[in-house]
């Protein structure tokens, strides 16, 4: 698991490191990081640092000092003032400037790449316009952008994305920060590589999952396992309208390595043990049921039997609609950002601005685990703490990814693991199914897959 700090917490960490040593020289090991992706990146032909009036475009300037020493570097003082000492140190190792936007575009015809140091933690969201103009056609001519710490023109802390760069790689320092990970900020980074500049980060309520949690915490049976302590499933999903949710959900369940799956729900039962015939039809003793994908509309009488099962469920799709009033702890919603925007009373685009405020929402009001799905997924807890998930490609977005997800979660719901991991695990081992595995595949079919991923997970 990796921690994700906000601005704040990254300012905290760093003051604290100063306090125990004054003299220790951050911004070196930050700029040596930059020039060393820099130089992987684009291993020549001429580099554009757009630099910033504060301390990210003090990075991008130290640098451009190091990377003038075996390249062209080309600089433009896009705020019209810049880093004392950096502008110094650039100046001396030979950097170039260009004078004004309109050459600092026409540059762009023979950069082979542009590092981005304009804002960093200090970012108000937003470019001034000729720096968004120079972003966009960065953009427009496909010209590979380092951008240094975040793209210039997100908050730091996410929220909603307006003129920003779209960088091909992220080098940020310590550990991420929220624009990295949450959406829509998170897919104007890249690739995001995190540099050790010697600051030590703090715990926070933020963080996401690896393949190594995965693989040390998927339940693997041993020899005193049997059928029931690795976990029965229970599902009451489907309906005659909608039987492929059913058969969706089970192989799931079944994929992801349920102990046993029973299956009670609206589907036809030869339709079911036609293609699963390890399924056990009507109720039983079990540790998890699922319950919601594919009823065709929200069904009280059937929200009411489940909730008399006494067990931890995983709520999705159409019983989203038919919560209970309270007792969910233990439980997982699974919503994508319409339910999710349903369940808050307010409209699409709000979740979607602001999706770890409204799953932190959502789980706080209802006190049930909420997994936001979509190309990001975020599980938030009721106290507020946020896991998200490993991130999958995304042709996984189609019909029927979401009813296979509640299977899985059900599975590992039933073996024991406690809401919040389920979750995580579920959706990020159907992600990493899913990269590799290029496809697309239906999500049948990709969970087909689901045993060779847990089988070679790598810790
Ligand atoms: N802390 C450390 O020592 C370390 C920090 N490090 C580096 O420093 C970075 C943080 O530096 P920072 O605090 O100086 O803020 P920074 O991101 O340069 O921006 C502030 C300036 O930008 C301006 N500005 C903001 N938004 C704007 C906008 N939309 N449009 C136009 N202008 C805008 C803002 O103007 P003002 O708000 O004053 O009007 C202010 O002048 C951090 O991300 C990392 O790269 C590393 O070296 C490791 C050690
Ligand atoms: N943009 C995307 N990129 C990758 N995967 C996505 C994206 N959008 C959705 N998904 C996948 O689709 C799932 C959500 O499916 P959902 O809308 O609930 O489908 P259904 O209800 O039809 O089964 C997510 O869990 C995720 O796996
Ligand atoms: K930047």
């Amino acid at each position: 698991m990796k921690t994700v700090v906000t601005a704040q917490q990254m300012r905290d960490a760093e003051r604290a490191v100063w306090d125990a040593d004054p003299d220790v020289d951050l911004m070196t090991r930050a700029a040596a990081g930059v020039a060393r992706v820099a130089d992987e990146m684009a291993p020549e032909g001429p580099v554009l640092v757009v630099v910033g009036p504060g301390n990210n475009g003090g990075d991008g300037l130290f640098a451009a000092a190091t990377l003038a020493e075996s390249r062209e570097v080309l600089l433009w003082l896009a705020a019209g003032r810049a880093h004392d000492e950096g502008l110094a140190a650039a100046r001396s190792a030979g950097c170039r400037e260009v004078g004004d936007p309109a050459s600092a575009r026409a540059r762009l015809a023979d950069a082979s790449l542009v590092i981005d140091a304009f804002t960093g933690l200090g970012a108000r969201p937003g470019l001034p316009p000729d720096v968004a103009t120079f972003a966009a056609a960065c953009e427009a001519w496909q010209v590979p952008v380092l951008a240094v710490d975040q793209p210039s023109g997100l908050g730091t802390d996410g929220g909603p994305v307006g003129h920003s760069f779209n960088a091909t790689v992220t080098a940020t320092f310590a550990a991420r920060k929220p624009c990295h990970v949450v959406e829509p900020a998170a897919s104007r980074c890249g690739d995001v590589v995190v540099q050790d500049i010697g600051v030590p980060v703090p715990a926070t309520d933020l963080r996401i999952l690896e393949e190594s949690d995965l693989a040390n915490w998927w339940p693997t049976p041993d020899a005193a396992s049997d059928k029931y302590s690795r976990g029965v499933v229970l599902l009451d999903t489907g309906s005659e309208r909608y039987a492929g949710a059913a058969l969706l959900g089970i192989s799931g369940a079944l994929h992801a390595g349920a102990g046993m799956v029973r299956y009670a729900g609206g589907a036809p039962s030869g339709l079911v043990l036609g293609r699963f015939p390890s399924v056990v039809l009507g109720e039983g003793r079990a540790q998890a049921a699922v319950v919601g994908s594919g009823w065709g509309e929200p069904d009280e009488a059937r929200m009411a039997r489940a909730v008399e099962l006494g067990l931890p469920l995983v709520v999705d799709a159409d019983a989203l609609g038919v919560l209970p009033d309270g007792g969910m702890e233990g439980w997982l919603l699974t919503p994508h950002a319409g339910e999710l925007a349903r369940l808050l009373g307010v409209g699409r685009d709000e979740v979607e601005a602001d999706p770890l405020g409204a799953a932190r929402e959502a789980a706080r009001r209802h006190g049930a685990t909420v997994l936001l799905k979509g190309a990001a997924q975020y599980v938030a807890e009721p106290s507020g703490r946020v896991t998200v998930a490993v991130r999958g490609p995304n042709w996984t977005a189609q019909a029927g990814s979401g009813d296979v997800l509640a299977g899985i979660c059900g599975t590992l719901l039933a073996a024991g693991l406690p809401a919040w991991k389920a979750a995580a695990m579920g959706a990020s081992v159907q992600a990493l199914a899913a990269q590799r595995h290029p496809g697309p595949y239906p999500p049948d079919r990709l969970t087909e897959f689901l045993p060779t991923v847990v089988a070679n997970l790598d810790a």
